[in-house]
C-alpha cells in the first residue's frame, strides 16, 4: 500500500525503500530507467530497485513529527514509522491516528506524564486539544458515556510486551479518577480502591514471558 509508480517518481524525488538492517531507508532518485529505480541514500550508498518496491518520502513532514498522523502526506509503513520514532525520541511516545492512540512503550518510567496535574489537564479538555494521551481517551469516554447515557469500550490491542497492561491501568486511574473521587468508604476513595485491586489481580493472573516480565492474561467476563 503507498508504493511509489514509476511514472510518479522523477529524479531528485525523495524516497524511501526497504534495508534488512534499518527496516527502511531514505535517498533521493538519480536515474530511472522504466522500472528500475537508482536511488542515492542518505547513507551514502546507492542501490537500485523496482518502482514498486519504493515508497515516496514527505519532504515537508516536519523533522519532530506531528501529533496526530492523519496529518501526514503519505500514511505507509516507513512515513509512519519515521513520525513514531522522530516522537520517541523527543520522550513523545503518544501519537493520534484520528481517534486512535498509538503508544510506544518508553522502557523507563516518565511520572511527569501521569501526575494529578496532568489529569486535572484532560479533565473536559476537547479530543486532540492537548498531547496525545491515554486520559484524553479515558476523559472522551467518560464524557461520552455521561452525556449520552451510552456504555462505552476502549480496546487496548499490542502484542506481548508492548504497554497493554499499563495502559489499561493509566485508563483505570483516570477513570476512578473521575468517578470515584466523592465516595468515601472506609477512610479510602473508591479511586484508591479499584487501583489497589489491580495487584491483587495481577498476582493471579500475571507471568513472566520471553517477551514480558510482567505479561498478564486480562479475562474480562
Ligand atoms: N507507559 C509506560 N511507562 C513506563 N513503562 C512502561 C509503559 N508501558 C509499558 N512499560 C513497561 O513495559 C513492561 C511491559 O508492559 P505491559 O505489561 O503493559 O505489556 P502488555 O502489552 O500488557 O504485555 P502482555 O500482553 O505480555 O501482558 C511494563 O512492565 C513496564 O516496565
Amino acid at each position: 500500500m503507498g508504493q511509489a509508480s514509476a511514472a510518479s517518481l522523477v529524479v531528485g524525488s525523495l524516497v524511501w525503500l526497504e534495508d534488512p538492517d534499518e527496516a527502511w531507508i531514505d535517498g533521493e532518485v538519480v536515474e530511472i530507467n522504466k522500472e528500475d529505480i537508482k536511488v542515492l541514500c542518505t547513507s551514502g550508498q546507492t542501490v537500485t530497485v523496482k518502482a514498486s518496491k519504493i515508497y515516496p518520502k514527505d519532504a515537508e513532514a516536519p523533522p519532530c513529527g506531528v501529533d496526530d498522523m492523519t496529518k501526514l502526506a503519505y500514511l505507509h509503513e516507513p512515513g509512519v514509522l519515521q513520525n513514531l520514532r522522530s516522537r520517541y525520541d523527543m520522550n513523545e511516545i503518544y501519537t493520534y491516528v484520528g481517534n486512535i492512540l498509538i503508544a510506544v512503550n518508553p522502557f523507563t518510567r516518565l511520572p511527569h506524564l501521569y501526575n494529578s496535574h496532568m489529569m486535572a489537564q484532560y479533565k473536559g479538555a476537547g479530543f486532540g486539544e492537548l498531547s496525545p494521551h491515554p486520559f484524553a481517551v479515558a476523559d472522551a469516554s467518560y464524557r461520552l458515556m455521561m452525556n449520552e447515557g451510552i456504555s462505552q469500550s476502549i480496546l487496548v490491542s499490542g502484542e506481548s510486551g508492548a504497554g497493554k497492561t499499563e495502559s489499561t491501568k493509566l485508563l483505570m486511574r483516570y477513570l476512578a479518577y473521575m468517578g470515584g473521587r466523592a465516595a468515601v468508604e472506609g477512610g479510602r476513595t473508591v479511586e484508591q480502591q479499584v487501583l489497589e485491586s489491580n495487584p491483587v489481580l495481577e498476582a493471579f493472573g500475571n507471568a513472566k514471558t520471553v517477551r514480558n516480565n510482567n505479561s498478564r492474561w486480562d479475562y474480562v467476563p
